[in-house]
């Protein structure tokens, strides 16, 4: 499944080696500082993919603008500005550089917790507006205090790590860490409820996600320490600001460092100018070295994308993260094809309800069980709707369509056709009252038919263009009806393949050099699908 990208539109100063890797392999590449929405919208149109830092927000308005946008790459962690649910719609790759920019962000915490328990920006503000002034600004130690780290993650971590160096203890929370495996960080895990009692610094490194906002409320300060200080270098809004502002005046809380806002930059600055608040303007990532790693490593995502290698970082369909290569390439083409070929097969649509159940024969084919489905989906869903469906939006929009998937991966079993060899795809696809079941190979590295309802192709029918789907019983023989009938439909036929027969039926598939206008009677054989592949 490699991409075609052939230009890049870079924002937010995306740091330039982004743009020389991507020029090295041929796409053109143009920076942009930061465009407006509108700007934004008009200019997304030219464009295949794009390249944004948190201040562009990438809404659900610019995607579905967007014509031949095909991913959006986010030189940096947090997704939040990105709208990825709009892209996952819309077919469009969101991938981002997780670990470029975590030491950088875990030191600027970690410098935010020593600055603000010495006053470090007021004392400095202080002295160079002329004042010798010592009294004021009376620190605190940060050895043996306890430092409570909400979210330990990849930052979380490197934080707690490097405070434990000053004589913290830390202790903390992440609903998806082990507190045994946390314990080997030397960092305590407790209940939420149990941290805010004991901790004299706060640091916050969660995602903003919806059960995220506001996790540090007015309720929370409630059950603080008094003389808390809380660090928030993660995202505006996860330590409700007006809360904060409350607390701060209260003296529930002694300071807050704040390298993140709510709204970016903030037009509100009464928190900012709050004596007790020490803030800097979204400057955890911003070193130089985060920036040439973050630009470099999603660069190379990108040409790794372009180039049908494995996929790095994508937000939005992890399934696909391995269906970039060769070896899965004509597995994909032949589910694509199977679900062409039992859309076309299960018509006329009578009824909405569709179920398909794809089972995968071979250990091989088995290890794809986590795209194949999105691939029958596609093949399936191009001859159902006008939008344009690939791999990334065919499970949202066929789980909105009411379609149900099954897969089921047999890596220990060989397929039930023994001509199939021992790969194999089957896919049962019922519509109503309507049933088939397709079974399929890559023999030869193109999408081959081995059985259809049961009646099997020994040497498989490869499946290409104007193909004629024939049903006839057993003991018709309709050949020369068909070749008759196309011939008078002034369709050039080059060949047709019979399968074996089955009690009930045979199937006879017809090729013709290009698509046939009207259809063909034939009396003892029933035209059932007419398909290109
Ligand atoms: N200020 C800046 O310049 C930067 C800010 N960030 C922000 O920091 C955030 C964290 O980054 P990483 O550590 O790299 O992400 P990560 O994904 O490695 O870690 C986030 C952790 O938060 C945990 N989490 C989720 N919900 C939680 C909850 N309700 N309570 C406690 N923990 C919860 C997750 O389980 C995960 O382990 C990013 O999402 C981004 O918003 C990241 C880089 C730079
Ligand atoms: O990576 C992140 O999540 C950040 O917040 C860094 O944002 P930036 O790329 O510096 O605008």
């Amino acid at each position: 499944m490699a991409t075609e990208v052939k230009k890049v539109l870079l924002l937010d100063g995306v740091d330039p080696v982004c743009g020389q890797i991507l020029t090295q392999v041929g796409i053109e590449v143009t920076t942009k500082g930061k465009l407006s929405q509108d700007e934004l919208i008009q200019a997304v149109k030219e464009y295949d993919g794009m390249v944004v830092r948190s201040a562009t927000k990438v809404t659900a308005e610019i995607l579905n603008k967007s014509e031949r946008l095909c991913i959006v790459g986010r030189a940096g962690t947090g997704v939040d500005n990105i709208d990825v649910q709009a892209a996952t719609r819309r077919g469009v790759i969101v991938m981002n550089t997780p670990d470029g920019n975590t030491l950088s962000a875990a030191e600027h915490t970690c410098s935010m917790i020593c600055a603000l328990s010495r006053s470090i920006p007021q004392a400095c503000a202080s002295l160079k507006a002329g004042n010798w002034d010592r009294k004021s600004f009376m620190g605190t130690e940060l050895y043996g205090k306890t430092l409570a780290i909400i979210g330990l993650g990849r930052i979380g971590r490197e934080v707690a790590k490097r405070m434990q160096a000053f004589g913290m203890t830390t202790i903390g929370y992440d609903p998806l860490i082990p507190a045994k495996v946390t314990a080997e960080w030397g960092v305590e895990s407790l209940p939420l409820e149990e941290i805010w009692p004991k901790a004299d610094y706060i640091t916050v490194h969660t995602p903003l996600l919806p059960h995220t906002k506001n996790l540090i409320g007015e309720t929370v300060f409630k059950t603080c320490k008094q003389g808390l200080r809380i660090v928030n270098v993660a995202r505006g809004g996860i330590v409700d600001e007006a809360a904060l502002l409350q607390a701060l005046d209260s003296g529930t809380c002694a300071g807050a460092a704040l390298d993140v806002f709510l709204e970016e930059p903030p037009t509100d600055l009464t928190l900012c100018k709050h004596p007790k608040v020490i803030c800097t303007p979204h400057l955890g990532a911003n070193t130089s070295e985060a920036q040439k790693r973050v630009a470099l490593q999603i660069a190379e995502q990108i040409v790794g994308m372009v180039k049908g290698r494995p996929l790095v970082g994508v937000i939005n369909a992890p399934a696909l993260a391995n269906s970039t290569n060769e070896v899965c390439k004509p597995w994909i083409e032949l589910a694509q094809a199977l679900g062409c070929l039992g859309n076309c097969l299960s018509q006329p649509t009578d009824t909405p309800s569709l179920q398909l159940t794809m089972e995968l024969f071979g250990c091989e084919v088995s290890t794809m069980n986590t795209f194949l489905g999105s691939a029958v989906l596609v093949g399936l869903l191009k001859g159902m709707t006008q939008s344009g469906v690939n791999m990334v939006n065919a499970p949202v929009v066929a789980q909105e369509m009411g379609i149900i998937i099954t897969v089921e991966a047999h890596p220990d079993s060989a397929p039930p056709v023994h001509s199939a060899g021992s790969q194999a795809i089957q896919l049962k696809i019922t519509r109503g009252m309507n049933s088939h079941t397709l079974l399929g190979n890559c023999a030869s590295g193109q999408a081959t038919l081995i059985a259809l309802d049961g009646c099997v192709w020994e040497s498989g029918l490869t499946l290409g263009r104007n193909m004629l789907f024939f049903t006839a019983a057993p003991t018709a023989s309709p050949l020369a009806a068909i070749a008759t009938q196309l011939v008078g439909l002034h369709a050039s036929l080059t060949s047709i393949l019979s399968s074996a027969p089955t009690q009930k039926e045979v199937w006879h598939v017809a090729r013709t050099t290009a698509a046939i206008n009207g259809t063909p009677v034939i009396p003892d054989a029933k035209l059932i699908a007419q398909v290109t592949f």
